[in-house]
């Protein structure tokens, strides 16, 4: 069965009595014409929400992949879990071009296709173009020209196909989502872009204001999982689309039934949101370094400077030491500035005395603080293991110096050849420290999470047999 979009109405799996209205709905749509059936689906939409009633939102997994064999897989499993509509996404469609859709309609002939071509120019061209390779809808920037959202339309009308408008970088959504409307354009998407994700934009508050001002579907995107997804529902939108939390999650299937349950649920929970510091801690706690230096492209990473107490992780802010060889005046004088999740680098320049111990290192545990890296030595290893805090150096020796005074605290230091201000992240675990500027934290977190989330579906692919040159088809993506 062709899904109807405009009723939404391909929302497996649905209650018998909705599925009956929708039916009753569809038998009507067929014999009223559009007028009266536009004003009886606005009735129907008006007396459902009245009754607190969900609408069946739609599910939309956006496959932002580059390869389209691993795209159908990942969709297929999506839909096993409830996933209504596939979008071959942006990536897929710039490295797989018009194919990708034609091999998405072909392997799920019942579910909506959407093209997420982000039309920014010759509107018509490239939506016939969407249309022919087999696409129900087909997405266009919501601030593109109005003469190529016009002509657009023109299009889409002749081949049968839905636009939906995209407005991921409109100054003012509310006003341009009315704009489009009258244009033609079929659904509206409140979408919070991938990097714009990464400096903390949501697409949800602006949601309601916008269902609020448009007689069309609204769709809401960027970053949303179970919780988010039921939050956007909340606020009016009838088509949530996942990408990364589902495509990237290591049980896609599962991933997606938890969305479908979250969203159809009847009472949807109250979402406090963190501060950004706490969801930046929060983030942080959850990456490994690795995937740190990754989101930094490779950078960050601390030299010769290793976990002295095994199997430890630190999230922290710096309150930085600039001393000299075995000076422990200003390393100890330090626990006394730092408070609560604070770490606390030292830079020392000599390996072979250390300006730190194990009293120091209790000094810390009482105060709460979340670690210590020097850049230099460390010595009563065997306390500091007992102590069980994390410690991070670059070796341990018997001797210490002694507490002259020189240096200072908190001005920007080098440790392991890294600059570090005071307030930057520090992040250390068995595989070494990495430094993160404070202005960076938030963004630096969420490319961390996302490198994690995209490893942890390589590892699920390559415990299923396959090799790690194989899911990155390494041959094929060597640089020219
Ligand atoms: O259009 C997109 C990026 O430009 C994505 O498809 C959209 O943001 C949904 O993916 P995610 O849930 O990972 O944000």
């Amino acid at each position: 069965m062709h899904a109807d979009l405009w009723l939404l109405a391909d929302l497996p799996p649905y209650s018998p009595d909705l599925y009956c209205r929708i039916k009753y709905h569809q038998f009507l749509s067929i014999i009223t014409i559009y007028p009266v059936r536009f004003i009886l689906i606005q009735v129907y939409y008006v007396i459902k929400l009245q009754k607190g009633d969900h609408i069946n939102t739609i599910i939309q997994v956006a496959l932002d992949l580059l390869e389209i064999d691993r795209a159908i897989q990942i969709a297929r499993e999506a839909v096993q879990g409830g996933a209504n509509w596939i979008e071959a996404g942006t990536p897929l469609i710039k490295s797989e071009g018009m194919n990708a859709v034609r091999q998405l309609k072909k392997e799920f002939p019942d579910h909506a296709i959407l093209a997420d071509m982000k039309i920014a120019d010759t509107g018509a061209f490239e939506v016939e173009m969407a249309a022919k390779a087999g696409a129900d809808i087909v997405m266009l920037l919501g601030n593109a020209d109005d003469s190529t959202v016009k002509d657009a339309v023109r299009s889409a009308r002749k081949y049968g196909v839905k636009l939906m408008a995209d407005l991921i970088i409109v100054e003012d959504p509310v006003t341009r989502a009315q704009e489009l409307e009258k244009m033609g354009i079929d659904y509206i998407n409140m979408h919070a872009g991938i990097d714009q994700q990464m400096t903390g934009k949501d697409p949800t508050p602006l949601l309601e204001r916008i269902v609020k001002v448009v007689n069309i579907p609204v769709a809401a995107a960027g970053g949303l999982d179970a919780i988010t997804s039921a939050q956007a529902t909340k606020a009016g939108a009838s088509i949530v689309i996942v990408g990364g939390n589902i495509t990237q999650s290591d049980d896609v299937t599962e991933s997606a039934k938890k969305i479908r349950e979250s969203v159809d649920a009847i009472e949807i929970p109250e979402f406090k949101r963190q501060t950004l510091e706490q969801e930046t801690r929060k983030l942080l706690s959850e990456v490994s370094t690795p995937n740190i230096s990754d989101a930094m492209h490779r950078k960050g990473a601390m030299k010769n400077i290793h976990s002295m107490v095994a199997d430890k992780k630190m999230v922290g802010t710096a309150v930085t030491v600039q001393t000299f060889e075995g000076d422990w005046a200003k390393s100890v004088e330090a626990i006394e500035v730092a408070g609560e999740g604070d770490v606390i680098v030292i830079y020392n320049g000599s390996h072979h005395i250390a300006p730190w111990g194990g009293l120091a290192t209790l000094s810390c545990l009482n105060k709460g603080i979340a670690g210590i890296v020097i850049d230099g030595a460390v010595r009563d290893i065997d306390e500091i293991r007992r102590i069980g805090l994390p410690v991070f150096a670059t070796s341990n020796v018997p001797n210490a110096g002694d507490p002259k005074g020189f240096g200072e605290i908190n001005a920007t230091i080098n440790c392991g050849s890294q600059v570090v201000n005071p307030g930057d992240y520090i992040v250390g675990d068995d595989n070494g420290v990495v430094v993160i500027e404070k202005e960076r934290a938030y963004e630096i977190a969420r490319r961390a999470k996302e490198v994690e989330k995209n490893e942890k579906r390589l590892y699920e692919e390559i415990k299923r047999g396959s090799t790690l040159s194989e899911v990155l088809k390494l041959k094929k993506w060597e640089k020219m």
